[in-house]
């Protein structure tokens, strides 16, 4: 199967997933897409995004555009691609903030209303663990992420190495977020506390006197956990609490994830069918 001029490297079928790589020897992916002014890390996130639009975006496509500054390049590089290829597509923000960046670049927005299959869905992560589980939240978008996500066939995520991890805490310290009703946060802090220990904390604005308030009027609590969890028990036991509204644990939701590496190189890690071939993202064939 070629990758959009990349010819896809050895399966490792044993696994449930897949690694692979695109090596800035062989491929330039990040010298192509990177500029010297750029930090390394900037760099990283823009190759992963740009690696991810141009190997999952198809003409007629429907697709979801997450959030965060990640999704920033991808949606720079959609824009390009919509314009040098003159692509029909639409998108469905998950935030204020990735509607107001595709309405700038012009590209169609639309809704779950009007939209509510789509082909692909791209988002950034905090933390990417080995199985594709995802805490996702530290921008407060999580609901509405998780809510596109779940409407897509194919969920890709576009990340920097830092957020590769084996297991959840491992590099995301700033634990779980999770996006709760204003007038029952306290009782939400008690019990997530007594049935699951750790410690969860109403998130302040940084700018502004006061909590966090996310796109839907709600507050966002950041759980920290002491130790690794069964990450699927977990999420189905807050989501349970009354007043929670959503949780930022994104279980068994991705099918991909992109790693922008130091060194200018984009890794991927996918997963596998019960067969051993990836869950495939139609448009890609
Ligand atoms: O609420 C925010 C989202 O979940 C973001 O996708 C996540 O925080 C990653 O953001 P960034 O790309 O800025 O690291």
């Amino acid at each position: 199967m070629k990758l959009r001029g990349f010819t896809r490297l050895a399966r490792i079928s044993s696994c449930v997933l897949k690694e692979n790589s695109y090596k800035p020897s062989l491929f330039c992916v990040s010298r192509r897409y990177c500029s010297s002014e750029m930090d390394l890390i900037t760099q990283a996130k823009q190759s992963a995004a740009y690696q991810a639009i141009d190997n999952h975006v198809k003409n007629g496509q429907a697709l979801g555009i997450g959030s965060g500054s990640t999704i920033v390049f991808a949606i720079n590089r959609l824009a390009e691609r919509v314009q040098e290829e003159n692509l029909n597509v639409v998108c469905v923000p998950t935030s204020f903030q990735s509607k107001q960046l595709l309405t700038e670049k012009g590209l169609a927005v639309s809704d779950l209303e009007r939209t509510p299959s789509l082909d692909v869905a791209i988002d950034g992560a905090d933390e990417v663990d080995k199985d594709l589980n995802l805490i996702k939240g530290g921008g407060a978008a999580c609901t509405q992420e998780k809510i596109v996500a779940s409407c897509a066939k194919y969920f890709v995520v576009i990340a920097d190495h830092r957020k590769d991890s084996k297991l959840l805490g491992e590099q995301w310290k700033k634990g779980v977020p999770i996006e709760v009703i204003p007038m029952g946060y306290v009782p939400v802090i008690r019990a997530i506390e007594k049935k699951l220990g750790g410690k969860a904390e109403l998130r302040m604005g940084a700018n502004k006197a006061g909590p966090v308030v996310t796109d839907n009027g709600n507050f966002i609590l950041d759980w920290k956990f002491d130790e690794t969890k069964d990450w699927k028990k977990v999420n189905m036991e807050i989501s349970m609490i009354p007043g929670v509204v959503e949780t930022g644990l994104f279980i068994d939701m991705a099918q991909r994830a992109y790693f922008g590496m130091p060194d200018g190189s984009v890794t991927f890690r996918e997963k596998l069918s019960r067969n051993g071939t990836p869950e495939c993202d139609e448009s890609e064939k």
